[in-house]
């Protein structure tokens, strides 16, 4: 009997996770699991839509630069997979890096070249990079970043701040559709840390898609523009930063010089949850009407000077969603 050649089915597509649709970054169950046996990434479902800033959270330890190691094609995950620009890493890693500009523990400098000589250097690695046009693209990436008035300067004279940025602008020297910072203001001072915010605006504004990991939820808050929080390898929520704190409750902030006694009245009005820190008293917003409330503290006594429900934060939504006070020193 003649054998039928029935052409093989095709395999079926993967499916991506919802509302992939353009997401730069994208991961499905990525889990990694360390030689020791420690768990550092569980089950991560990730989806990082194209033109957001969008913020990695999680205390230290939450394994938040075990997933980016993944995602750069550095470690192998345990299992699961993570498309980057739409292609799968580590597999795709030669096509996909050139595209992402990363900035990953701290830049590598040479400390006794200037800031424009090292990224002289950075420049003379890439195979693609046209030597022709270096000093060009060297000149715009110093001042992309603001250094171009230091950068005759020895790397080794930089502030931390400043060797950050020199860091960015190695990232920025080719075009990049997504750029990766790992953790870029840490160790630096308040001035340093608001020079990167403004940066990363800055960046994102052109239409860059900005993947960063931070333990700082306040700066999550003002800088992405989408965020995923993690907390043990486990993804506890993701979405737009808005969406995300809107989900928790706000607080009721009541300032008073009498905190003492108007603790005292709100837990006689069955308010939950009373904090005392000064002259500020908050708790959980009451589910009756807010002005008995309010009646109720200035009938004993109490000197009421502002009275109201605060907006929740980001921090408000973390610490519904697991139950735990977010630990800012890790
Ligand atoms: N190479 C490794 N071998 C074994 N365990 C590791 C390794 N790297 C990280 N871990 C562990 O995996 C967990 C997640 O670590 P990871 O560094 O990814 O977290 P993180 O959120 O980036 O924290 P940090 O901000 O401190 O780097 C931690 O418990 C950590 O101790």
């Amino acid at each position: 009997m003649e054998e039928l050649s029935a052409p093989e089915p095709e395999p079926e597509p993967e499916p991506e996770p919802e509302d992939a649709g353009d997401a730069v970054i994208a991961t499905r169950g990525l889990t990694k699991r360390y030689r020791g046996g420690q768990l550092a990434v569980d089950g991560l479902d990730l989806a990082v839509p194209s033109g957001s800033v969008f913020g990695f959270l999680g205390p230290n330890g939450s394994g938040k630069t075990t997933t980016i190691r993944m995602l750069m094609g550095l470690i192998e995950p345990t299992s699961g997979t993570a498309r980057v620009l739409g292609r799968p890493m580590p597999g795709a890693a030669r096509a996909v890096l050139p595209h992402v500009g990363a900035l990953i523990e701290g830049p590598a400098l040479y400390g006794f070249l200037s800031g424009r000589d090292n990224l002289l250097r950075y420049d003379a690695a890439d195979p693609t990079a046209d030597p022709r046009t270096r000093r060009t693209r060297v000149a715009a990436a110093l001042d992309r970043v603001g250094l171009t008035a230091a950068a005759g300067k020895k790397a080794k004279a930089y502030s931390l701040g400043m060797k950050q940025r020199l860091g960015l602008a190695a990232a920025l020297l080719q075009p990049r559709r997504l750029l990766v910072l790992d953790e870029p203001t840490n160790g630096l001072d308040p001035q340093g840390m608001r020079e990167i915010r403004s940066l990363v605006r800055e960046l994102a504004s052109d239409g860059t898609t900005i993947f960063l990991s931070s333990h700082l939820l306040d700066e999550i808050e003002q800088v992405c523009t989408h965020a995923a929080v993690m907390a043990q390898g486990r993804l506890i929520t993701q979405g737009p930063v808005a969406e995300l704190a809107a989900g928790a409750r706000g607080r009721l902030v009541v300032t008073t010089p009498d905190a003492g006694d108007a603790a005292r009245v709100l837990k006689e009005q069955g308010v939950g949850d009373v904090v005392v820190t000064e002259d500020r008293v908050t708790a959980e917003p009451p589910d009756g009407e807010l002005a008995e409330v309010n009646a109720a503290l200035v009938a004993a006594g109490v000197r009421v000077r502002g009275f109201g429900v605060e907006r929740a934060s980001l921090e408000d939504a973390f610490v519904a969603l697991t139950g735990e006070g977010f630990d800012v020193a890790g």
